[in-house]
């Protein structure tokens, strides 16, 4: 599988998120996200780690931009920190965080590099939470208010627009299962935050589309295909219950289908919807981002509310534990294209964390990622040629950075950073990647 398999106009990017890499989280007028707070609240992260530096991007961006250069990528994914531009979630514009995108989008294009932004990437104002967070309906607004700010500031220059990274990390993870900022555990905030997240990618759709000519706006959902652990009706009902929990009750909504009625049975809690709101939701996108790591496979069970428990099955895995498995991404592509029928599909993130380590020669030989990325690509391009409407695939990530509850212990970079010393090195699965897309790997 080589590049020149894919079509000539296919995207290739690399992905980051501002928390994940920026750091500078009190400089020039940045104010406190969730992300701030939940990170620096003992035992909530590994390690007690944070994103108070990270990888020092806000400074280093220069040099990172350089990197994306070398690696060969034609498109850059990242989001823009919400509490940057408005310190206190709506209101008080800060000018020098609107500078920073500019001068990052300037440099992006100068280098020829397309940028790709996502306005949320779940580093929400804490003074928003204060007032409710997305459990409360007035964070849509705020929501749309500030993408609003932001694409009418650099809807010029950027024309691919994702409103929010995952909502179901968001609602979920931080307000159901409490491992994410705000670290809530209360399932009926989580079906709320939900609405409210949807609600919000649905206001700001419009509000792109007036300001940014040409625009192209999607949204990012973390899909993963569930199957049943055995053949036995039950398993397959849990696997149908998983697949309603973590991707219909997105995907649905979005596209023009309302919440699914098994999920609302299931849940005996209706989300806050009122008026328009689903009318609002669905509001025509131009592709579908699927951030796609690995798949679930489930079975039966009594717990509350959901009734599916997780099995952990497959030969190989990568240190976040999750399973090797590239054929659940070639499952829900070809699903996706038959059953909801995107526009176009972008892998907006793929791509493994493996315990990696400077070598004695001072590389970084990571041939466990190489192999995660030709296995998924391989099946991205099958996928493709059965007629998924995929455009375009982001690897996650440029660079190792804070990820989340795991802190630095878990590496995704193409380029491995040195923390203590801010050293970026570029690893084998960087330079397998540089030569994938300069096509000078032997076709395999
Ligand atoms: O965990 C790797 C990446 C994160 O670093 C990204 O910020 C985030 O967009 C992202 N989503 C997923 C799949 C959903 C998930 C995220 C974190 C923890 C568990 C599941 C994996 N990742």
């Amino acid at each position: 599988m080589k590049r020149s398999d894919f079509p000539a106009n296919f995207i290739w990017g690399t992905a980051t998120s501002a928390y994940q890499i920026e750091g500078a989280v009190s400089e020039d007028g940045r104010g406190p996200s969730i992300w701030d707070t939940f990170s620096h609240t003992p035992g909530k992260t590994k390690g007690g780690d944070h994103g108070d530096v990270a990888c020092d991007h806000y400074h280093r961006y220069p040099e990172d931009i350089a990197l994306m250069k070398e690696l060969g990528v034609n498109a850059y994914r990242f989001s823009v920190a919400w509490p940057r531009i408005l310190p206190e979630g709506r209101g008080r514009v800060n000018p020098r965080g609107l500078d920073f995108y500019n001068r990052l989008v300037d440099a992006l294009l100068e280098q020829g590099i397309t940028p790709w932004a996502t306005l949320y990437h779940w580093d929400l104002p804490q003074s928003l939470e204060d007032q409710g967070g997305w459990p409360s309906r007035e964070t849509a607004y705020a929501f749309a208010e500030y993408a609003d700010l932001v694409t009418r500031h650099l809807g010029d220059r950027v024309k691919h627009w994702i409103t929010l990274n995952e909502p179901w990390c968001s609602a979920y993870l931080g307000y159901h299962a409490g491992i994410h900022a705000p670290g809530q555990q209360n399932f009926k905030h989580s079906i709320w935050a939900s609405h409210h997240l949807l609600l919000a990618h649905g206001l700001a759709v419009p509000v792109i589309r007036r300001n940014v000519t040409g625009a192209r706006v999607g949204i990012t959902l973390n899909l993963s295909p569930g199957y049943p652990a055995s053949p036995d009706p039950a398993d397959v009902a849990a696997a149908r219950r998983f697949d309603g929990f973590q991707n219909r009750w997105y995907l649905d909504p979005l596209y023009g289908l309302g919440y699914p009625a098994d999920m609302l049975a299931l849940y005996g809690e209706a989300p806050s919807v009122q008026g328009d709101d689903l009318i609002t939701i669905a509001a025509p996108t131009d592709f579908l981002g699927i951030n796609y790591y690995s798949r679930a496979v489930v079975r039966n069970s009594d717990l509350e509310p959901y009734r599916f428990q997780y099995v952990r099955v497959g030969e190989e895995h990568t240190d976040m534990d999750w399973e090797v498995y590239p054929e659940g991404l070639y499952d829900l592509l070809i699903r996706l294209g038959r059953e909801y029928r995107p526009k176009a599909i972008y892998i907006t993130e793929n791509g493994a964390a493996y315990p990696d380590a400077v070598a004695d020669d001072g590389g970084i030989h990571d041939l466990e990622r190489v192999r995660y990325f030709q296995r998924h690509l391989a099946l991205c391009l099958e996928a493709l040629q059965h007629g998924a409407p995929l455009k375009g695939y982001f690897a996650w990530s440029l660079l190792d950075n804070f990820e989340w509850a795991e802190g630095y212990a878990k590496r995704f970079g193409l380029v491995y950073v040195d923390f203590p010393s801010q050293r970026r090195r570029i690893k084998a699965s960087g330079y397998w990647f540089r030569d994938f897309l300069r096509e000078a790997v032997a076709s395999s």
